[in-house]
Formats: C-alpha cells, structure tokens, sequence
C-alpha cells in the first residue's frame, strides 16, 4: 500500500529557554542560564515546517506542552495560589521550577514510538508515549504526549495508542530517537532498528562511565511487543559506551535512516559489524538492500558530530528518487564537516542535496533538525483519518507566524520564571492555539 512520511515538527513553547538541565547533553549543559529567545526558536521552528511542507514533504505540527507544570510543582509540596507556588519554587528550588518550565516537549522525536502500520500485527499504527523518566524535567511530558497523540490519531480503527512504559529506570526509554525505521519504500513492510545504551538485568552488557544511557534494552523490548512487531524484521543494537560519554545521549545524534539508507558514523554502535550483518538479514525479509553510509573518524571525529549535529538531520525521500539531508547550519560552521558534505553529495551516492536551517535557539539546548520531528508514515485512508488542523499548509504557517508574534517573549531570563505574570501569558498562549488547531480539550487544566 502506499503511504508518505509525515514529519510532526514539535512547535515550541512561549517558556523556552536553556536551563542546563540534561546532563550527558553538551549543549544544554554549556548555555544554562544564558538568555533565551522563545520568539526567534518557535519563528525557527516554523520557517523549517513550511519550507519542507512547500517542498512537498508532508509536514504537520504537534503542539506544545503546557508550562509551567504546576502539578508536578504541587505534587512535591509547593503550595498555595499559582503565585505563590511559582515564588516558593523559585527562592528554594529554581532548578525545579526551570524544570516545570521546560519547553522541551519541542523535541517531538523524544515523544513516543511510532510503528507504521505495515509493520504491525493487526494492521493499524501504533504509537508509544515515552516515559522519558532520565530527567526530572521531561518525566511528565508523556501524560500530555499520550493526551495529544490520542487527540490528533483517535480513529482506533486505524491508530493504537499505548500508555508510556512503567516510569521506573529499567524500562528507560527516549522514544523515536533511538527508533529507525528501514524499509524499501514507506507503505512496505519495515524493519524496525532499536538501539539502547545499557541493560538492565545484564550488568555485564555495554554501558557508559560518565554520562547516563537513557534508553534501556527492556524498554526497546516492551515497545516492540505492544506494537505487535514481527521478531523477523525487529533489530537491537547497543549504542557504543563510549560515545555516550562524548555526548551522544540519543542515537539519532550519531546515525539516521531513511528507505534502504542508514548513514552512520563508524563509532556510533558497540559492534558495527553485527549491527550491519543482522539488519541486512532481516531486509532480505522485506526485499531490500541496506545502503549503509558510513563516516569514518578521520573524516568527521565524534566531536565535531556532537557539535555540528551532522547526524541529527532529517534524511527524506524526494520525488525523483534522491535523498534530501536537512541539517543545522552548523553543521556549514564546522570544517571538517562542511568538507565532508561536500564529497557526499557530489559522490553519486543516495544523498544528493543538503537543506539547511538556522535552528539556533533549539540547537543550543542540543536539539537538532531530527529531534524536532516525530516521523509518521501514514496510508491515504490513515492520512484522511487523523486530525486535519495540524498539516501544515501556508495558511497554517501565516496564522502560527502571527500568533507567536503576539504572545511570545523576544528575551527570558532564568528570574523571569518567577514572574506570575508570565504563567499568565504562557497559559493564554496556549488557549489560543487549541483554537487554531481545532483541539478543544487538548490541554488537562
Ligand atoms: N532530542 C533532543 C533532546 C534535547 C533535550 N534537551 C533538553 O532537555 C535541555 C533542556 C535544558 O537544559 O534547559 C534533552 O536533552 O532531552
């Protein structure tokens, strides 16, 4: 059957802003507490969307979260009026209220599991919260990712959504950012690739030293068996140890898939040789030849991966038959990157054109072009039968554009989140956007 690949670009949220929260991410860590500019990243965001969506690519936009999080604030003993909640939180523990603040929920690439339909067991797609459960401030985004999913796919004739995992370290798990989907065209039957950075109940396997794994074999596991996946076309792989501790705390800041192509750097996988050897085995299922593209260290060191995010691009099938790679416009800043570029696309190879984007705002918090979008291939009728008010169409894009420039700040400072005045916005921010989008009730206030 035939399907496209919908990418659902996170939009960002009014309290963006760099709060160095996620340790084991370069980025976050280095820009916490500089000023952030919600406006500019959402503006950002937006101006990717419409130029892919004007380029033909299916584009839809999944909503922001609400923030700040003031049951998680309440749950953990802060008190009172919303005011008074937000200025306890702020003078014993503003690290905590960054937290409810986050706007990263952006990074929809983290927000669940997607199995298309052609790889599952009763036909429908199938899609998994991620419980997220490594870091304080993104452990309660799947309670909203299953609410928004639910909203946007609630035809269960054609669309199953899951619970997140049990939120407890042994099911760790980051979503479609450790997930790639090989196949030889969307609407075929796929093989799913599930990489992980530790095991839970085999402490001899694999693990980092210094920077957390987030995403656990039993996690990968769990999600394969709730979406009803053939064992045949299902392949594990742990990441590399070591490059975790350089700062690839997601997979997909070292390999992305697209079709039959999965571009990779050579130290992204503990056991290089096996991963190739077993996925190439189970594409013989699905008729298809891998296509591995294959970065060497002395062409593009791991460093310059991590701050040039080269992998965290989106790898997208165009119509004549090549492949696009969109990526962040560091990845033109850093040399040896932009020499490597080069050469790719000027080697015959599947990837023949570069996009890139000045994703800045997002890049700074270590999000890239592929942790900004939720892949989702989808059949017509599935296409027909999810939410429409999210595709993304010039109109869409013209009203986001103006609604932004109305409520978002241009300048947030780390005391800013004090300021009641602020949850304020950010809540009539939001209240608005359901009606753009159609969505009455998306929000649980
Ligand atoms: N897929 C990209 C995710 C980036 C995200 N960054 C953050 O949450 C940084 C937030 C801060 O530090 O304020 C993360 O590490 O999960």
């Amino acid at each position: 059957m035939s399907a496209r690949e919908f990418n659902f670009d996170g939009l960002v949220g009014p309290s963006h802003n760099y709060a160095g929260l996620s340790f084991g991410n370069v980025a976050s860590f280095s820009n916490v507490k500089s000023a952030s500019n919600p406006r500019l990243a959402a503006l950002q965001g937006l101006a990717k969307m419409r130029a892919l969506a004007a380029r033909g690519f299916a584009q839809a936009v999944m909503p922001p979260q609400s923030r700040p999080n003031l049951r998680m604030l309440r749950s953990i003993g802060f008190g009172g009026s919303d005011a008074e909640v937000l200025a306890r939180a702020w003078r014993e523990a503003p690290v905590v209220l960054a937290c409810a603040y986050s706007a990263s929920p952006m990074w929809t690439a983290n927000a669940a599991t997607v199995s298309p339909s052609a790889d599952t067991v009763d036909g429908r797609a199938h899609f998994t919260a991620a419980n997220l459960n490594n870091k304080l401030h993104r452990a309660d985004e799947h309670a909203q990712s299953t609410r928004t999913l639910k909203a946007l796919f609630a035809d269960e004739k054609h669309f199953a959504v899951h619970q997140a995992l049990p939120s407890t370290p042994a099911f760790g798990d980051e979503g479609a950012a450790n997930h790639t989907r090989l196949c030889a065209e969307h609407g075929a039957p796929g093989v799913e690739f599930f990489t992980y950075g530790r095991v839970e109940f085999d402490p001899s396997a694999p693990s980092p030293k210094k920077y957390p794994a987030r995403q656990t074999l039993e996690a990968s596991q769990a999600i394969a068996r709730l979406h009803g996946l053939d064992s045949a076309r299902t392949v594990y792989a742990s990441q590399n140890p070591d490059v975790i501790d350089q700062g690839v705390f997601h997979n997909d800041v070292i390999a992305v898939g697209n079709g039959n192509v999965l571009f990779y750097h050579e130290q992204a996988f503990a056991d290089e040789a096996g991963v190739l050897g077993r996925l190439r085995n189970a594409m013989e299922a699905v008729r298809a030849d891998l296509v591995p593209v294959r970065v060497d260290t002395r062409e593009v060191s791991v460093a310059d991966a991590v701050t040039s995010y080269l992998f965290n691009s989106q790898l997208l099938s165009k119509a004549d038959g090549g492949m696009a790679l969109v990526i962040p416009q560091e990845c033109q800043e850093n040399q040896a990157v932009a020499r490597y570029l080069e050469r790719l696309v000027a080697d015959g190879g599947p990837i023949d054109e570069l996009i890139h984007f000045d994703l800045r705002q997002s890049m700074r918090n270590g999000g890239g072009p592929a942790c900004l979008r939720l892949r989702v291939a989808l059949t017509d009728a599935e296409a027909a039968a999810m939410h429409q008010g999210v595709v993304m169409t010039e109109t869409l894009y013209a009203t986001l554009v103006a609604w932004v420039e109305k409520h978002y700040r241009d300048h947030l400072e780390p005391h800013d989140l004090a300021d009641p005045q602020f949850a304020i916005e950010c809540a009539v921010a939001l209240e608005e956007l359901t009606r753009i989008l159609g969505l009455p009730g998306l929000y649980d206030l």
